[in-house]
């Protein structure tokens, strides 16, 4: 319930003690006296509720140490330990005692003295204490997620009151190496790149270590947008709602390309809304983050969002963050992601078939081509044939499956344009040149030629951007327009395969009207929490999107 919210008024501690007082004349009254003093108390907010004013005498009332008698609500909450002692005089009560919940599975302590588990995690407490220096102590409240890296927790600084997430780190040389990366490359693109905080990426304020583990200290944000898909059913979002995350991305995605920096995950899960009631998003997560001159890891990007040419082993550099910027949108507006690959065979075939063979000259430059492809000569010139699923078993001693088909459509265009179409639905005009320039401007990004694909600041100025008409971009680009070749089934009452289909508006030239941004909808869909103990609902479609 929001602070503001007008069923529940603001409560401070003097409301509550005023409460608590006037529950306590009312739980004191003596059955058999007359109601003659009774009066009208007002409570916190608007509501009023009979109270009684408290008599002289109390009957049977234990006396108060603060003065005064306690009310029964007292003896069973705040004093409850002096009644049980009433009761049984060796009742003993210690709060050091009270059984700590734990927020780190497992808590069985096994490395670290027993602060660590077994995953080398640092077993994490409700209610304890991170960091040890005065103005530098943090209280657990709750945590927020788990990664590759270790667990971020939602803590209160514990001088400022302010609450941040904690990202505590593994206890071990690895990783910590990793983090000190991640810490650094942070540093640089708040400070130098960001010092305003407008380019959409996470704010680190400060780090230390306790207990052999080190600990950034972050801004809190809410949830991730795989988290928004889930809960939104795994439908789609909103073509508005993509584009304003689309904006935002490519404002980070500029900036990450001027410092020269590949973010090397970018996915939903590491896409965060800074709060519910907008649609403002930050890029987390820069542990796999580095520099475009020292591109030494070649096992990167997680599988559902990994480039062609990471896949195919070439050189690589900010524009495989576009290609994932890519497969997430679509996912945004789809609801699943675009080429959910169970393996990176999978991953490869789901992209061929989907938008054709990566260029030659990346197919001979490759280090992975041979795994993935026959090469034959035809005309002295070599000719790539992707392996069959079988073959490619056998060669590599895997048992490879086709995996999951989410979606019937084998082209972007029949996808993007089908989608949540029921049969014989026609969408309308708007809706359908909105689509259009959608497909065209996720074509930017899923260029399978790594050179040729948009920069950020070219994809900025894109009429699904922009919302200039998405015709006139078009015949600026081509000279005419011709519709882009799809393939949508003939069942359906619209297609847009051949050129009499072309919708009206894009047959007009000048016909078509930007919509009025007041009357598109841009709410977010409504977030309901998840239950606490994520079941099996949790997991991703096809889940394992982790760098496999
Ligand atoms: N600043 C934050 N505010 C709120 N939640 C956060 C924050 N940072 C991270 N989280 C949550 O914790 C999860 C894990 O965080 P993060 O991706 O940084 O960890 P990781 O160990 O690097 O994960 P990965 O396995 O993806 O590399 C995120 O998906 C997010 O849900």
């Amino acid at each position: 319930m929001s602070k503001n919210s007008p069923i529940l008024p603001s409560w401070n501690k003097s409301d509550a003690s005023k409460l608590l007082k006037e529950q306590h004349d009312l739980l004191s009254v003596p059955q058999n006296k007359s109601t003659s003093h009774i009066r009208h108390i007002s409570y916190p907010g608007n509501a009023t509720a009979q109270a009684v004013a408290p008599p002289k005498q109390r009957v049977m009332r234990r006396v108060n140490p603060l003065g005064g008698y306690l009310s029964p609500l007292e003896c069973a909450t705040i004093h409850l330990a002096e009644t049980y002692r009433i009761c049984n005089p060796n009742f003993q009560f210690s709060s050091n005692q009270n059984p700590r919940r734990p927020l780190t599975k497992p808590s069985e302590g096994v490395y670290n003295h027993g602060y660590d588990n077994k995953d080398s995690d640092y077993i994490l407490y409700v209610n304890d204490v991170l960091g040890i220096d005065e103005g530098r102590k943090y209280l657990v409240l709750d945590i927020l997620g788990k990664g590759t890296f270790g667990q971020v927790v939602k803590c209160q600084d514990l001088k400022t009151q302010r609450i941040v997430a904690i990202k505590v780190i593994k206890n071990k040389p690895a990783f910590y190496n990793q983090c000190i990366m991640e810490v650094s490359i942070l540093e640089l693109l708040n400070t130098k790149w960001d010092p305003d905080d407008t380019k959409h990426i996470l704010r680190l304020y400060d780090q230390f270590m306790h207990k052999n583990h080190l600990c950034l200290i972050f801004e809190l944000l809410n949830v991730n947008l795989y988290e928004l898909i889930k809960q939104n059913h795994f439908r789609g979002l909103h073509l508005n709602l993509v584009r304003s995350f689309a904006s935002q991305l490519l404002t980070c995605a500029s900036v990450l390309k001027q410092a020269r920096i590949i973010h090397c995950d970018l996915k939903p899960e590491n896409i965060l809304l800074e709060d519910l009631s907008s649609p403002k998003i930050k890029v987390i997560d820069f542990g796999s983050a580095c520099h475009e001159r020292q591109t030494v890891y070649t096992y990167i990007q997680s599988r559902f969002y990994r480039s062609p040419e990471v896949i195919l082993g070439l050189h690589y550099n900010c524009s495989i963050d576009i290609w994932s910027i890519g497969c997430i949108l679509a996912e945004l507006f789809l609801g699943l992601p675009l080429f959910p690959g169970n393996s990176e065979y999978n991953q490869l075939t789901r992209i061929i078939d989907m938008l054709g063979y990566p260029p030659q000259w990346m197919l001979e430059m490759g280090k992975n081509t041979r795994k993935y492809f026959n090469c034959e000569l035809a005309n002295g010139k070599k000719v790539y044939q992707l392996k069959s699923l079988s073959q490619f078993s056998r060669e590599n001693d895997t048992n490879e499956q086709p995996g999951k088909q989410y979606f019937r459509e084998k082209t972007l265009e029949d996808l993007i344009m089908n989608y949540s179409r029921r049969k014989g639905q026609q969408l309308s005009p708007e809706e359908e040149e909105e689509r259009m320039c959608f497909i065209d401007f996720l074509k930017g990004f899923l260029n399978l030629n790594q050179l040729k694909r948009w920069t950020p600041d070219q994809a900025k100025q894109h009429p699904f951007i922009t919302q200039e008409s998405f015709m006139n971009y078009y015949m600026k680009r081509h000279g005419s327009y011709v519709a882009p070749p799809t393939r949508v089934q003939r069942t359906r009452s619209h297609t847009i395969g051949n050129q009499s289909m072309v919708p009206p508006t894009l047959q007009r030239a000048n016909a078509y009207v930007t919509p009025d941004p007041a009357n598109v909808p841009h709410t977010l869909p409504q977030y309901i929490p998840p239950p606490s103990d994520s079941g099996e609902s949790d997991s991703k479609p096809n889940s394992d999107s982790t760098q496999t």
